[in-house]
């Protein structure tokens, strides 16, 4: 499912973030394309001020804190492979290797994501509980003008541009350690993006 030699790019600016492209191999991007449910199955996750950031989306959660949850099984073999694979010393190790985080053996959640049209995050680091999140964008096609872009940014400031934007699909993956510094936002999706922006998010935690 993962081929943990694809090509990375390691950046140590403004924190320690890597962007990583083919991790999953087009075939298997198909394979769990295919498995996605629909939006029904999903909950809605919305904050529309206060807290550490803002934001709009629908999570199915699939593993929590190192337990895979019953949805999994429904969703068929290719989301059980996916677990599997982060679920290695191998991942771990990459993980540990390409970002310098320290991550521990079932302290990790796997979530499926979908940004609809309008859907977006506002800057923020991630919780310091967490050691290290990587997301993998699920799109094949995605254009800048469909917003979604991945922004490392360089503090909460939305109204600078970010240090980097990251076009959310195409076999793209981003990883980074948590700090008080690993700011980064999720550009919101507009209305002419002809897909859900599709992400699944594997966050390790301290
Ligand atoms: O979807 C992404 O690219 C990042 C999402 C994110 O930062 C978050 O949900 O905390
Ligand atoms: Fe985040």
């Amino acid at each position: 499912m993962l081929n943990l030699t694809a090509p990375v790019q390691a950046h140590l600016t403004p924190y320690s973030w890597a962007v990583v492209e083919d991790l999953i191999t087009p075939d298997n991007r198909a394979r769990l394309r295919k498995d996605i449910p629909p939006l029904e199955v999903f909950k809605r996750e919305q904050r529309l001020d206060g807290g550490d950031k803002i934001y709009g989306m629908y999570v199915l959660p699939l593993v929590d804190k190192g337990v895979r949850l019953p949805v999994l099984d429904r969703l068929g073999p290719a989301w059980v492979d996916f677990v599997a694979a982060v679920d290695t010393d191998d991942y771990r190790s990459w993980v540990e290797s390409t970002v310098g985080a320290t991550i521990r053996p079932e302290a990790f959640d796997v979530g499926l994501f979908v940004f609809a049209p309008g859907d977006w995050v506002s800057s923020h680091t991630d919780k310091s509980e967490k050691s290290a999140t990587h997301v993998l964008y699920l799109n094949e096609s995605w254009a800048p003008d469909h917003g979604g872009a991945f922004e490392v940014r360089e503090g909460v400031d939305l109204s600078t541009p970010p240090y980097e934007s990251i076009l959310p699909a195409g076999g793209r993956s981003v990883l980074f350690a948590q700090s008080e510094r690993s700011w980064h936002a999720v550009a919101p999706v507009t209305s002419s993006a002809p897909d859900p922006r599709f992400t699944i998010q594997v966050e390790m935690w301290r």
